[in-house]
């Protein structure tokens, strides 16, 4: 089987590993520092202790992506519409695009880009770039993708590549959950530069965490988007599960990168201003956020 996978980050790079590890004919579409790398070395992929050299091809070229029959498009939601401009023209015309990304809207924005229809995966994974051509894998690696003939067809070949695969028929309210904890944590550990563990103890941070949650659950009940669980529970439960975690927006403003906010808080200030719903908490730190982007030098180390 033919796999392209579009954005060689840290998603793109553990999913397009754990597939070409199982034989299937993967390329990795992405920036020249990674690409050349992989080309010479493979890719260094950790996991668990141990660390492998996977051999797989690398392009930084979109066209790559043709003849692929399945697509993982692991852009940042920043880079959904550019990545999928330059992609389209050359896709098979069945392929299968799927986006593993993070906020609720980006298989939707893509689909718009691409002119077909795209699987939303919901991602929980921990990874990161270690360096050029290296992907660092810290736990978990687990799918959530909506029913369908398509989803059947990319589970039969992800779940024997050791990346378990849930069809869920409510994949969309686990993607919202996911955003949620986005929403409550990403912000906060970006304005404070301050794990998740440390950030908790700061006054009145877990009433500003419950106000982002509930706007979010506000607007989600609007849009009929049943969020499984104990949404509150769940988020409240990161500071235990995560202590010593910083949110990927704070990673992002420490390299000078713009961050996925305005698909995060910035996604629930439209949505709920569409709805007529009010999200001051989820505004103020949306806003917060796309002030510290305005500023030169973010760059440091978390
Ligand atoms: N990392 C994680 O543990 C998790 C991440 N996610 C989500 O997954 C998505 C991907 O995240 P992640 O892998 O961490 O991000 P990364 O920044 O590590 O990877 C994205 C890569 O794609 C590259 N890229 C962007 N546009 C193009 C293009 N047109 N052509 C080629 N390469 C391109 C980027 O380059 P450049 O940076 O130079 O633009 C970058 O190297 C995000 O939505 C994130 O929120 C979800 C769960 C966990
Ligand atoms: C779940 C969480 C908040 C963990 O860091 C995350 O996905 C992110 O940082 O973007």
């Amino acid at each position: 089987m033919k796999i392209a996978v579009m954005g060689a980050g840290a998603v793109g790079c553990y999913y397009g590993a754990r597939l070409a590890q199982h034989g299937h004919d993967v390329v990795l579409i992405g920036r020249p520092q990674h690409v050349q790398a992989i080309n010479k070395n493979g890719l260094v992929f950790e996991s668990a202790g141990t660390v492998l050299n996977i051999a797989l091809s690398a392009s930084i070229d979109p066209t790559a992506v043709a003849g692929a029959d399945i697509v993982l498009f692991c852009v940042k939601s920043t880079d959904t519409q550019s990545a999928g401009e330059a992609m389209a023209p050359h896709l098979s015309p069945d392929a299968i695009v799927l986006s593993l990304q993070n906020g609720v809207d980006n298989a939707e924005r893509l689909g718009t880009v691409i002119g077909r229809n795209v699987l939303p995966a919901v991602v929980y994974v921990a990874v990161g770039m270690a360096g050029a051509g290296h992907v660092a894998h810290f736990g978990r690696g687990e799918l959530v993708i909506g029913p369908g003939a398509q989803s059947e067809k990319v589970a039969s070949i992800l779940r024997p590549a050791a990346i378990p695969v849930d069809i869920s028929e409510n994949a969309a309210g686990a993607l919202w959950a996911k955003m949620i904890l986005n929403c409550a944590y990403n912000a906060l550990s970006a304005v404070s530069r301050l794990p998740y563990g440390e950030l908790a103890k700061g006054e009145g941070v877990m009433t500003v965490i419950e106000n982002v949650v509930a706007e979010c659950l506000a607007v989600a009940n609007a849009i009929n988007v049943v969020v499984p669980g104990d949404v509150q529970a769940a988020v409240a439960g990161i500071i235990k599960t995560m202590p010593a975690q910083y949110s990927s927006t704070a990673q992002d403003l420490m390299r000078g990168k713009p961050s996925e906010i305005d698909y995060l808080n910035g996604y629930i200030v439209r949505k709920g201003g569409a709805l007529g719903i009010a999200t001051p908490a989820n505004q103020v730190l949306y806003t917060m956020v796309k002030l510290l982007e305005m500023r030169p030098g973010q760059e440091g180390t978390v």
